[in-house]
This record gives structure tokens, C-alpha cells and sequence, in this order.
């Protein structure tokens, strides 16, 4: 344990956890005996959240107001999460919609230290303490979409740096008691794509998954050593086929799934 909490609890700091993926693990960690660091930018649904793992759970939760996109947001989570945790799940995300090329340019710059520079800078800030203890876990939230380019650009490309980052990582950490690992799901029924605006109604009911089958995938590919986690059969099934085929077919696949337009 590297910093346990006043009640003794090893401590999980998951960003998002307002909505969708982000709440399904604040959940699912404070059943399994975790205090919480809850980072968001949403205070009421915070603070609501964690009155709820209070009540259910008995779990304490530190709830940090904290918007990932601006440098003062991440400098307070990173401080927080350098004083030690057990758990980390950066999981705070999201995607845009409309054409790259007419996209709002601070916008995307938003998404990419969202997606990608908050992950980075909080995963540095946690690792040291883990390393010391010779324990802990660190679940970076990254996409199918890093694994299969061809609709959307931005998006899919800060997925990709994740996916490459923990890969990346594991290397290096192995034998040292700390696990990582890059959780890919596919479409996900959350606020995700609503927030987004993301047209989707082209997409069978029979791609989405559930968040917790999405947390239960990951948990499990976690205790099995998975550094790569692809929550759902059709989708473990999509992306080894994807690397069997010639990518530029990868590609129009990738796309003719929703559309190669309408989204960043
Ligand atoms: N839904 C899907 O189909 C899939 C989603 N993913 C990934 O899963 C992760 C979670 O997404 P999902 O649960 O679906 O989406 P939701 O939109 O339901 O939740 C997004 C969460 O991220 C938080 N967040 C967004 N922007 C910021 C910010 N600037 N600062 C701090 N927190 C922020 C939101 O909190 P608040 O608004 O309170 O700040 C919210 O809790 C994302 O990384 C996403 O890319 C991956 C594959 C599929
Ligand atoms: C699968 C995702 O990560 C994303 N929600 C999408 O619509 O591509």
C-alpha cells in the first residue's frame, strides 16, 4: 500500500467518475474495500457520488473539482496523485464531433490534454510511490478506436498514444509489482457520444457493451496479467482480425463503421 487513507483503505483515484465508465470503477473499487479520490469538473454529481459510496459502501472519498483540459486542474490532481495512491484509473475523456479541418482549435487542444496530457502527467505523478511499495495499478482508459484508425482522426490518434504509452510502460515496470494496463473497449452506452454529439444511430445494439461488462473485463484482464484489455467478444474478434488484414482495408472498415466524417 503506498499512502493508505485515515481508515487504513488502500485509495483509488479515478477521473470521470460523474458518468458512464468513470462511476461504473468508483463503484466497483469502493465494494472491493477502496477509498476514492473522486476528480471531476461536475461538483454536485461529485459530491453526490460520494454520499452514495459512503452509504453503500462505507467508503471515504476526497472529491477534487478539477477541469483535466486547463494546466491548474491537472497540476491539483497531479499533487494529489504524487502523495500516493494504490489505484489509478485515468479514465476522463471525450470526443468531438464535425471535421477536423473545421474543428475549434482549442477545442481539439483541449481533447489532447485530456485524452492524452493528463494521462501522462498522472501516471508519472503516481508511479514513484508505487514503485517504492512494490504495488499498485494503474488503468489508463484508451479506445478501440486507438487500435483501428479510420473514423476519426484526433480522437482515435490520442487513443493510440495511450494504448502505445502503457504498452510502452508495462515493459519497463515488469517485476516491479505494479500493474498497468490499457483498457480498449468498443461503444459504450454512457454520456459519452450524447456529450459528443455524435450521431450514432447507425450503430446495432449488438456493439455496445455495458459498463460493467467493461469494468469486469478489465478487473479480470488485470488479475490475468493482460496489459491489453478488449472488453466483448465481437470485439476481441474486430480487432485480431484488423491485424490480419492489409491495414489500408483495416482502414475503409474502420470507417464504413458510423462514418469517416462527423467527428474529430
Ligand atoms: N462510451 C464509449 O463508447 C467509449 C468511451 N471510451 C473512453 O472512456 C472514457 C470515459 O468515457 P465515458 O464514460 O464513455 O464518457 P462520459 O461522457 O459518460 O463520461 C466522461 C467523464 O469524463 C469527465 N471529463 C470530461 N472532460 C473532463 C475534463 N475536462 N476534466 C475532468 N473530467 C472530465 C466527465 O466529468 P465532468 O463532466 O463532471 O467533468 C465524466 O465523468 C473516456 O476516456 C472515453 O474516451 C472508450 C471507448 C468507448
Ligand atoms: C469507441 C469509442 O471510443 C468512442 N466512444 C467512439 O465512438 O469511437
Amino acid at each position: 500500500m503506498t499512502r493508505p487513507s485515515r481508515s487504513g483503505k488502500p485509495v483509488a483515484l479515478v477521473t470521470g467518475p460523474t458518468s458512464g465508465i468513470g462511476d461504473g470503477f468508483a463503484r466497483r473499487l469502493a465494494s472491493r474495500g477502496h477509498d476514492l479520490v473522486l476528480v471531476a469538473r461536475d461538483e454536485d454529481r461529485l459530491q453526490a457520488l460520494a454520499a452514495e459510496l459512503k452509504d453503500r459502501h462505507g467508503a471515504d472519498s476526497e472529491v477534487l473539482v478539477a477541469d483535466l483540459a486547463t494546466a491548474d486542474g491537472r497540476d491539483a490532481t497531479v499533487e494529489r496523485a504524487a502523495a500516493g495512491v494504490d489505484f489509478l484509473v485515468n479514465n476522463a475523456g471525450f470526443g468531438t464531433s464535425g471535421e477536423f479541418w473545421s474543428a475549434d482549435p482549442a477545442l481539439l487542444q483541449s481533447q489532447l490534454d485530456v485524452n492524452v496530457t493528463a494521462v501522462v502527467q498522472l501516471t508519472r505523478a503516481a508511479l514513484p510511490s508505487m514503485v517504492k511499495a512494490a504495488s499498485g495499478t494503474i488503468v489508463n482508459v484508451a479506445s478501440v478506436a486507438g487500435l483501428l484508425s479510420g473514423r476519426g482522426s484526433t480522437y482515435s490518434a490520442s487513443k493510440a498514444y495511450v494504448v502505445s504509452l502503457t504498452e510502452g510502460l508495462s515493459g519497463g515496470l515488469a517485476g516491479t509489482g505494479v500493474r498497468i494496463q490499457a483498457l480498449c473497449p468498443g461503444f459504450v452506452r454512457t454520456e459519452f457520444h450524447q456529450r459528443a454529439g455524435i450521431e450514432m444511430s447507425s450503430i446495432p445494439s449488438f456493439m455496445y457493451l455495458s459498463v460493467d461488462q467493461v469494468v469486469d473485463a478489465s478487473l479480470a484482464d488485470l488479475d490475468k496479467g493482460r496489459v491489453l484489455s478488449v472488453p466483448g467478444l465481437q470485439y476481441k474478434a474486430l480487432t485480431t482480425a484488423s491485424r490480419l488484414i492489409p491495414r489500408s482495408l483495416a482502414r475503409r472498415s474502420a470507417s464504413s463503421v458510423g462514418s469517416a466524417r462527423g467527428r474529430t
